[in-house]
């Protein structure tokens, strides 16, 4: 039997996050996520809602729009096996992949020519007790031979969720070993509060804003 994933929706648009933010992207929504961060944007993605694809059928949609980067998101990505065979298959053919996950499932399986994007999830999201600091050390472990193809994500939403970030970034060291990108959870912490923050603190981390959400009205869905 071939190899079925579960996918919410597929779309081309401008990635909005991480630091490949602004450039053309097509994405790849994957149904399913055990999680409940209070803020998430995505619900319609975390339950059994999609359709069933096979490998070749995805491949052959993001194909169609001949774009060079792709991101693989959710929901939880991680949650459904086929994907690391689809992770493989895409870097195989030769495409920039990005991997967009929320911290809580070890990042170890996944090819390491994917580019890994690995939220830690700070407390005013309810599941900051899920985070996997395996993560953390994995990357300490693997930095010096694959520091470029990871960054971690804190999503901020109070001066509470800062002190928690800022603690995390100094008992790891994690700026030294990789990117670290900030940023806010959208409507709930102005973007001037966070970077009045970070400069006061002379934090080496790269804000972030959902560029999407600025272009496009903020409840779009698949932009
Ligand atoms: C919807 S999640 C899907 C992938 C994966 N489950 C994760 O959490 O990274 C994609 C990204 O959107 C971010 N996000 C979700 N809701 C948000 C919000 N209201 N404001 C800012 N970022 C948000 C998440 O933190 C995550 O970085
Ligand atoms: N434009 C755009 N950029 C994104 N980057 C990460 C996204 C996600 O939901 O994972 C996302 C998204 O939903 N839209
Ligand atoms: S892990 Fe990602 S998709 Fe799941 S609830 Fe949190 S932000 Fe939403
Ligand atoms: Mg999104």
């Amino acid at each position: 039997m071939s190899e079925t994933l579960l996918v919410n929706e597929i779309f081309l648009s401008i990635q909005g996050e991480s630091t490949y933010a602004g450039w053309p992207c097509i994405f790849t929504r994957l149904s399913g996520c055990d999680s409940s961060c209070t803020w998430c944007d995505t619900r319609y993605a975390s339950g059994k809602e999609g359709k069933n694809m096979t490998i070749t059928e995805i491949i052959n949609q993001i194909e169609s729009y001949d774009t060079p980067l792709i991101e693989i998101t959710g929901g939880e990505p991680l949650l459904q096996e086929n994907v690391y065979a689809l992770m493989r298959q895409l870097c195989d053919r030769g495409h920039t992949l990005l991997l967009e996950t929320g911290g809580f499932v070890p990042v170890d399986r996944v090819d390491p020519r994917v580019h890994k994007i690995i939220d830690l999830k700070a407390p005013s999201s309810g599941e900051s007790e899920k985070n996997c600091l395996k993560n953390i050390e994995y990357v300490i472990a693997s930095s010096v031979l694959q520091k470029k193809t990871f960054e971690f994500k804190l999503i901020i939403a109070s001066r509470q969720d800062y002190e928690w970030a800022k603690n995390l970034l100094s008992s790891w060291g994690l700026t030294d070993h990789c990117t670290v990108l900030m940023g806010t959870v959208f409507g709930r912490l102005d973007p001037a509060e966070l970077a009045k923050w970070i400069l006061e603190d002379h934090l080496h981390v790269k804000l972030q804003l959902q560029l999407h959400k600025y272009i496009w009205n903020p409840d779009t869905r698949g932009v």
